[in-house]
């Protein structure tokens, strides 16, 4: 078996994953501290002098990590006893036995930059679960909220389609229904767009209505696979006995607007039978600034419930019943905020892998998880998919991702080398991305 290719790193001055742990990282921290900084008032309302020795005590933890992220200074062990503090510490011990023939110590610059990326928000979180009492604030909140009223024009066009697609489902051909089935997939993909992580935590709303973007955007698209997912659950849909279950999994990124174009998606699968049920994944702390956690999933849902536009209330409306009635169901799993990648999961954990398996489609939204199911390895372009998946074949997958991270296989011959030629930032930009996707052979 050849040798994989070596991690992404910030060892490679310049690279994205340089520039990233040199100017991102720390910008995203300075922001946290500023939000901290702002809520300081809120903390003395709620709490008392007790909330305002808190946000000091946050805010030094963030600085000090800050600090030794800018000084290169090594990885040390988190602290808190919490559930995946241990399996963090192992993973630890993992990256200096990769450094052991350089006896060099696991830091931000050197080790792989996956690990010291994930490691800085499971620090971010221990600095806050260590300051008691507003040991469970959410630094990220506020711009998960504000990315989801900034797209309201965004989210009332794609709820006024899905509604109106909703109304005539019964009477759409095939042809229709496929059609309908991409379009809503490509919203999917490009809601993708919107990352606070990449934006440094800047707003990175949907302001434009990406629906009447689509054709233009085609030609973005470097790996497209949908056929694939239409004749798998169209398939799947003809050939299921009533009774039978048709489980697709959506593993969730970022919330506000790219939470929503995935619940509309998981909505027309439902309403269209290529579906019988929906399982979401999100995580189980803040994450990348955007991604989801189980308050972001049920704040957006309770938002459009209550909002005064029609079809974004009844969305709001059947998305919280799917939920009552259980055709939709919410997974929290700490497996997605630890710093492994995905051909670590049947050894690490077994009993997710097992979830998934039960799934006929697994959807994998972002950049983040084409990263880990990749093993964010600088892999040739040309390698094939499932061989980068490294043994990670739970279910069918796909992976539905614009391009924010100098890793991409699965290409055709020099179709990598023709888009750095015309567009030297093609890999990290977002502005490219992909529906990739591999079955168990
Ligand atoms: O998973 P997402 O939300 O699509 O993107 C997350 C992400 O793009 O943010 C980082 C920028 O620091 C990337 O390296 C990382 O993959
Ligand atoms: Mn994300």
């Amino acid at each position: 078996m050849a040798k994989s290719p070596s991690f992404l790193s910030a060892k490679a001055v310049g690279s994205f994953a340089y520039l990233t742990i040199k100017d991102r990282a720390p910008q995203i921290l300075t922001k946290a501290i500023d939000t901290l900084h702002r809520h300081k008032n809120e903390f003395f309302e709620k709490h008392g002098e007790e909330g305002v020795e808190a946000e000091k005590k946050a805010i030094s933890l963030l600085s000090k990590l800050r600090n030794e992220m800018q000084t290169d200074k090594p990885i040390v062990p988190l602290v808190e006893d919490c559930a995946d503090t241990d399996l963090w510490n192992q993973h630890l011990e993992y990256q200096c036995s990769l450094l052991n023939e350089s006896n060099e110590q696991p830091s931000w610059f050197r080790s792989p930059w996956l690990f010291v990326e994930c490691y800085m928000y499971r620090r971010l979180h221990e600095a806050v679960i260590q300051s008691p009492p507003i040991n469970d604030f959410d630094v990220f909140k506020e711009s998960k909220d504000q990315n989801f009223f900034e797209s309201q024009e965004s989210i009332t066009a794609l709820c006024t389609y899905l509604q109106e697609l909703i109304r005539t489902i019964e009477d759409l051909d095939e042809n229709q229904l496929k059609n309908a089935f991409f379009k809503l997939l490509q919203i999917s993909l490009w809601g993708n767009k919107c990352d606070l992580s990449l934006s440094g935590g800047e707003s990175s709303s949907q302001k434009t209505n990406v629906m009447n973007s689509l054709e233009d955007l085609k030609p973005f698209i470097l790996v497209n696979d949908l056929e694939h997912l239409w004749l798998l659950l169209s398939t799947c849909k003809k050939t299921r006995e009533k009774a039978l279950l048709n489980r697709v999994s959506i593993i969730l990124d970022n919330a506000g607007f790219e939470l929503v174009t995935d619940l509309a998606l998981a909505d027309f699968l439902l309403s269209s039978n290529l579906a019988t049920e929906i399982h979401f994944y999100g995580k189980t702390i803040p994450w990348f600034v955007s991604d989801t956690t189980i308050r972001d999933f049920n704040w957006v849902i309770k938002q459009m419930k209550h909002c005064n536009r029609k079809w974004m209330s009844k969305c709001g409306l059947d998305w919280e019943n799917y939920l009552k009635v259980g055709r939709w169901v919410y997974h929290d799993h700490m497996f997605w905020t630890l710093p492994h990648d995905y051909s670590a999961m049947p050894q690490v954990a077994p009993d997710l892998y097992a979830e998934l398996q039960k799934a006929c489609l697994i959807l994998f939204k972002g950049d983040l998880n084409y990263r880990k199911l990749t093993g964010d390895r600088q892999w040739d372009f040309t390698v094939p998919f499932h061989q980068a998946l490294n043994g990670f074949h739970p279910a069918p997958l796909c992976s539905i991702r614009t391009l924010k991270a100098e890793v991409q296989v699965g290409l055709q011959p020099g179709q990598g080398e023709q888009l750095a030629a015309s567009e030297p930032h093609w890999l990290t930009a977002g502005k490219y991305g992909v529906f990739q996707f591999d079955a168990p052979l």
